[in-house]
């Protein structure tokens, strides 16, 4: 007799499951929009969706016309391509790209189910760093957005190491099947280095404290692999704070040196400079530019990138201050508080 395999329905465990492969009403948004909506109006961001920033601000700006040519040079969830896409009117096309293979495919799959197949939006796996190669093909731009650093998917997603508060292998590759994960660099920088990438990158007071511990547990090869061993790390090396002050100091640490590692990591410095860079030809003559940073670091490049192109004359009009998200934005998605946007015009 052929045995009955008894099957259980798929559970929702609790009303609050915490783990993120369990939340699986978040992952499938088009499915559950109660579910979203609640999640959205307590102020998180479902598992598996990201929540765009800027986009009335951006859309103001950009005043996309039916049958432009734009870029979203940071696709993620899509969030705001399909925003931007809305706005051509199915006239003229968009190009997107993201370097997470991760990602990318579900961006995609999600986009032609909404609508946006191929004939009006090209989607590429390659850095916006490689922005001059796809002007080229696309024959430049209208409009260019860049909304930088993670996604919410990304910080989310245990398995990819972005953060301290889920246990995982320390990797923070936006590109995972590229170069070097953050637990393998930690194993062979230099202590000059490593305090040199923590201040530099994220301005990180206890920068010395913290790249002891480290080399201390890699000439012990107790090697710091997961992100729980990059927060005891962290834990250890600021065991001098006092106490009542300790778990604060810790988490605004974690914040920073996992940002620090991120950077360095997926050597955002560098590709936001070679961006910035080749945008003005990217760009078509009167075409405009929207940025979203969320650390000084970025901001300062970009600022001082519109700045000197104004000089010259390469840009017309760039913004003479940030633009912040609305204090209602913020209080709806706290992941937008620290974000900054600059725009700059190419010169006719
Ligand atoms: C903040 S998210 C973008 C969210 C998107 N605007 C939305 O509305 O869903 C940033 C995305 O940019 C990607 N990214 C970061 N640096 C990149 C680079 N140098 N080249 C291409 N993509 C990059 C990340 O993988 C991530 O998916």
């Amino acid at each position: 007799m052929e045995e009955k395999i008894h099957k259980r329905r798929v559970h929702y465990s609790g009303t609050h499951p915490k783990r993120f492969e369990e939340k699986y009403k978040e992952h499938d948004p088009e499915k559950y929009a109660d579910t979203i909506e609640k999640v959205i109006s307590k102020g998180s961001t479902p598992a598996g969706m990201h929540i765009s920033i800027c986009v009335n601000e951006i859309l103001d700006f950009l005043q996309i016309q039916p049958g432009q040519q734009g870029l979203d040079a940071t696709l993620g969830y899509g969030g705001h391509t399909r925003r931007m896409l809305e706005k051509l009117q199915g006239k003229g096309h968009m190009y997107a790209l993201d370097v997470d293979p991760i990602e990318i495919v579900k961006t995609k799959q999600r986009l032609a189910e909404a609508g946006y197949g191929e004939d009006i939006l090209t989607i590429k796996q390659t850095n916006f760093r490689n922005i001059d190669q796809v002007a080229e093909e696309a024959g430049g731009f209208d409009f260019i957005l860049a909304d930088l650093g993670v996604s919410s998917m990304q910080i989310d997603n245990p398995d990819r190491g972005f953060t301290y508060k889920f246990d995982g292998p320390l990797d923070l590759r936006l590109d995972p099947e590229k170069g070097e994960s953050a637990a393998e660099r930690l194993r062979e920088v230099s202590y000059e280095e490593l305090v040199g990438m923590f201040q530099e990158n994220s301005d990180e007071p206890y920068a010395e404290e913290i790249a002891t511990v480290i080399m201390k547990r890699n000439r012990t090869k107790n090697y710091v692999e997961t992100t729980t061993q990059m927060k005891d790390a962290i834990e250890e090396a600021l065991a001098f704070v006092p106490e009542k002050d300790r778990k604060e100091a810790v988490k605004k640490s974690c914040q920073r040196c996992f940002q620090a590692l991120r950077i360095d990591v997926n050597s955002e410095f560098e590709v936001l400079y070679d961006f910035l860079d080749k945008l003005p030809d990217a760009l078509r003559p009167g075409g405009k530019v929207a940025i979203l940073t969320f650390h000084s670091g970025e901001d300062r490049l970009v600022k001082r990138a519109f700045k000197a192109g104004a000089k010259a004359g390469v840009y017309s009009e760039v913004s003479k201050d940030v633009i912040r998200p609305s204090a209602e934005e913020c209080a709806r998605n706290p992941r937008a508080r620290s974000t900054k946007m600059r725009w700059a015009v190419k010169a006719e």
